[in-house]
């Protein structure tokens, strides 16, 4: 509950349409409550008396004050539509602002259909609650308490009959509205899970089709279906349940009136008018605990959502910049040390995915990274951006300890190909200057020149200008990665980091943008992630790394005499014929495919 308070914070920005918008809505209220008294007023004063002028202008008084009534309401309507819409807005943009923030730790744990879900379907719930505050819901009650009161005024003893009747209605309502508000977040859960599902099976099509696998997946999804079918119903019933129930009060209350005034008016202690006074005022009493129920949903949903809303809103980046963050120099050299430095993913974890492990990296040379798969290759060179802080133990960057570092100081310094090719919908030439907005043509032809694309891409149907479609599927594995690789060499590195990103490449094409790299980004600190030992070959130094720790550390010629390890990997991959012995020089063997 007290979220929904600190949504209400929310409306301080349209403090003065929100305020318009009640007071509109305050002389709508009067306007109905004023009603029943000159229908009274007909009655006892014109019918009654046999006063026809009496008939007419208060008739004509009602229909102006309705005329009125309808112009108010239009403007209440515009306003907390206004307000309503704002506020989703903002909610919207300050969620979307928060996921940006979001380091990959706090990514890992948060899925992202359940995002998706919170940006769109929850923030629409809230922005329902705004709208309905500001309309039904605030006339409402504004109206009940206006009628109670010309109630007690018309016959404070009816009234007082009238009491038991209110209080049974008010507590059902109250009832059903503590009820529903889990089974909204039930709901809510459950198409979380809908979406979830929705989402891999959507972006996981093809791999589904291959594998023969849409039996297996339809199970799936029927499974997250039916359970938020079957919530929805349990939720839809509660619901459909209550006018009814409602309805029968409203109706013993007008019993009660019709019985007890008719006998006040029998005995002369009532006029008929007040009785039909009364009786309106019965109605604007119940009408809108009744309104108020059926709009119980959208209160109860929203304050699901204002729950599921603020617990993203409330999460803090696993990763930030300390109060005073240091800039990197503008000409570091970008020297990378690793001291002692240990990592495990979620603190709760038991083993470590790196342990111990200590190294540098020169500046303007190339390290690489070997390992059998899930050695923990690209856990290792993503603590170097700071995607992840070590466990324990310390990374320095020309001597300052990362954390330190402004983050963005750091990442304009570090490009990362990553593993998983990442395009977004657009040209390949908006693709290339994705981090470097502001390049030209000549720049873009340059990087993509050295990522060994340029070729590739003038005999794509309008060279830099073709579309890359959603995720790039009209582009093959290699294709992709190079247009990565680009895009992360345009930004000039101090330090470029290559995780596996030629995997998809084959060996002579791989050759060449390591001769190119070699060339023209030598003055930056590469460090390479493989498992194929011919990427590797011609590196400075090469790390091997198994289960999380350093197995081996020299250059090809260096760990052939010296690591076990390695010579194994370069075994199973070249084979037992003579390797090159000295860094620069290329294998004469034909290569085998790992
Ligand atoms: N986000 C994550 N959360 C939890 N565990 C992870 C995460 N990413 C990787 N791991 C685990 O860390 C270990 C090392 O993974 P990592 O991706 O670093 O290996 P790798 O050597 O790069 O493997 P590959 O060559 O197959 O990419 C693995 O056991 C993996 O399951």
């Amino acid at each position: 509950m007290t979220n929904i308070f600190r949504l209400a914070y929310l409306l301080k920005p349209y403090l003065k349409q929100s305020i318009g918008a009640l007071l509109l809505l305050s002389a709508v209220v009067a306007m109905d409550l004023a009603i029943p008294r000159l229908i009274q007023k007909i009655i006892d004063q014109g019918i009654h008396q046999r006063n026809q002028d009496v008939v007419i202008s208060t008739g004509l008084l009602m229909l102006g004050i309705s005329l009125l009534s309808v112009l108010f309401a239009i403007g209440n309507n515009t306003l907390s539509v206004k307000v309503g819409e704002s506020v989703a807005r903002d909610l919207r943009e300050a969620m979307f602002l928060k996921i940006q923030s979001f380091s990959f730790g706090n990514i890992d744990r948060l899925k992202t259909g359940q995002l998706m879900v919170r940006l769109s379907s929850d923030t629409s719930a809230i922005q329902r609650v705004v709208q309905v505050s500001l309309r039904i819901g605030t006339r409402s009650p504004l109206l009940m308490i206006g009628s109670l009161i010309l109630m007690v005024k018309t016959s404070s003893t009816l009234a007082l009959t009238m009491l038991p009747i209110l209080l049974i209605t008010t507590a059902i309502i109250v009832f059903f509205v503590m009820k529903m508000e889990p089974l909204f977040q039930a709901v809510r859960q459950k198409l979380d899970r809908l979406n979830i599902v929705l989402q891999e099976n959507i972006a996981g099509i093809r791999l589904i089709k291959a594998f023969v696998r849409a039996d297996f997946e339809c199970g799936r999804f029927e499974k997250a279906n039916t359970g938020f079918t079957g919530d929805s119903i349990r939720v839809m019933r509660m619901m459909a349940s209550m006018p009814p129930i409602l309805t029968l009060c409203l109706n013993a209350g007008m019993v009660l009136v019709i019985r007890s005034g008719g006998l006040d008016a029998i005995r002369g202690t009532m006029t008929i008018g007040e009785v039909v006074a009364f009786t309106n005022y019965l109605l604007t009493t119940m009408a809108p605990l009744i309104f108020m129920a059926m709009i119980s949903n959208v209160w109860a949903s929203g304050i699901a959502s204002a729950n599921r809303v603020m617990e993203v809103l409330d999460i803090l980046p696993d990763i930030q910049d300390n109060p005073e963050p240091t800039a990197m120099p503008e000409h570091a050299p970008g020297h990378i040390a690793f001291e002692r430095v240990s990592f495990r993913y979620n603190n709760a974890s038991e083993a470590s995915v790196l342990d111990d492990i200590s190294f540098i990296a020169e500046p303007e040379k190339t390290l690489a990274i070997l390992g059998a798969t899930g050695a923990g290759k690209s856990t290792l060179v993503n603590l170097i951006p700071r995607f992840y802080d070590v466990s324990s133990g310390r990374i320095l960057i020309d001597g300052i300890d990362i954390r330190a570092l402004a983050e963005k100081s750091l990442l304009s310094k570090v490009a990362i190909v990553p593993q998983e090719t990442v395009l977004f919908s657009g040209s390949v030439f908006d693709n290339i200057r994705y981090g470097v907005p502001e390049a030209d043509k000549k720049q873009v032809i340059e990087a993509a020149k050295a990522a060994e694309a340029h070729d590739f891409i003038l005999n794509l149907p309008k060279g830099y200008d073709t579309r890359v479609e959603e995720r790039g599927v009209n582009l093959s594995g290699g294709q992709k990665q190079r247009i990565a690789l680009a895009r992360a060499l345009l930004s000039s590195p101090k330090i470029l980091i290559l995780d596996d990103s030629t995997s998809a490449v084959d060996i002579e094409t791989e050759t060449r943008i390591q001769n190119a790299l070699h060339l023209k980004h030598r003055r930056c600190t590469t460090i390479i992630v493989a498992q194929r030992v011919s990427t590797v070959l011609k590196a400075d130094k090469i790390i091997v790394l198994e289960k999380g720790r350093i197995a081996g550390e020299g250059d090809h010629a260096r760990l052939m005499q010296t690591s076990t390890v390695y010579r194994e990997i370069c075994d199973s991959q070249l084979g037992s014929e003579t390797l090159p012995e000295s860094p620069g020089g290329t294998s004469k063997k034909q290569e085998k495919q790992p």
